[in-house]
């Protein structure tokens, strides 16, 4: 008989910002039923954000106060704002469901891997510099955010050989389906043989 070992991975969604990490990550978590674990971020909402699934947007006097208890397993600083995410957030979502999936930059992904060693699988989303940059613009973000993301570019790309698995992401379908196909591998090999 085949069941559920103990052992839940966390899947690290990383790679350069625009590149597609949000809209892959969720599309694969719905593919395969992996639930998110919500960053605490201290910038306000853009349009069309929504508090609770995008992020827990919340002042920066909670932030220090979840700082202060230590309550972050990694915590950064982008562009005066502070994000971070909470370790019992992702032991409560392992303990309650299966393996589980969340969305940082790359400083935030070798944390988290520091952090949780072979349980954290990182899975890099890459697209070249001008189509990361024209998808940036016709979502309607701010030029001055969009150059700030850009100014990162090469900075994140650099990343790519420390991460377990790397995706272009092009043609969207292709690139969801390429990994949830990776992650259903680790999610078999999590199920263990009982008789
Ligand atoms: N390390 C780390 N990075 C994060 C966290 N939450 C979000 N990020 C990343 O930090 C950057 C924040 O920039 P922002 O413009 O707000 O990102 P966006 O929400 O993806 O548009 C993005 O690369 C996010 O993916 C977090 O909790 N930890
Ligand atoms: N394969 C793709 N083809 C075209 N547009 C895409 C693709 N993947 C993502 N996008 C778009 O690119 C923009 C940035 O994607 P997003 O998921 O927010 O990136 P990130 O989380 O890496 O910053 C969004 O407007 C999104 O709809």
């Amino acid at each position: 008989m085949n069941v559920e070992s103990d052992r839940k991975l966390i899947f690290v969604f990383t790679g350069p910002d625009g590149s597609g990490r949000k809209t892959v990550a969720d599309s694969v978590g719905a593919t395969l039923g992996i639930a998110k674990v919500l960053s605490y971020a201290t910038r306000k909402p853009r349009p069309g954000e929504v508090n609770g699934q995008d992020y827990h947007f919340i002042t920066p006097e909670l932030y220090e106060q979840f700082e202060r208890a230590g309550d972050f397993i990694e915590s950064i600083s982008i562009g005066g704002s502070r994000y971070g995410v909470r370790g019992e957030d992702i032991e409560q979502s392992l303990r309650q469901g299966g393996s589980v999936y969340l969305i940082v930059n790359p400083e935030g992904a070798q944390l988290l891997k520091d952090r949780y060693g072979d349980q954290a699988v990182r899975l890099f989303i890459y697209a070249d510099r001008r189509t990361v940059q024209e998808r940036q613009q016709e979502s309607g973000l701010d030029a001055a955010i969009v150059q700030a993301k850009m100014d990162q570019y090469e900075t994140a790309i650099a990343y790519q050989p420390n991460c377990e698995h790397a995706f272009e992401n092009y043609d969207l379908a292709h690139t969801v389906f390429d990994i949830s196909n990776t992650l259903e591998h680790y999610l078999q090999r999590n199920l263990v043989e009982r008789d």
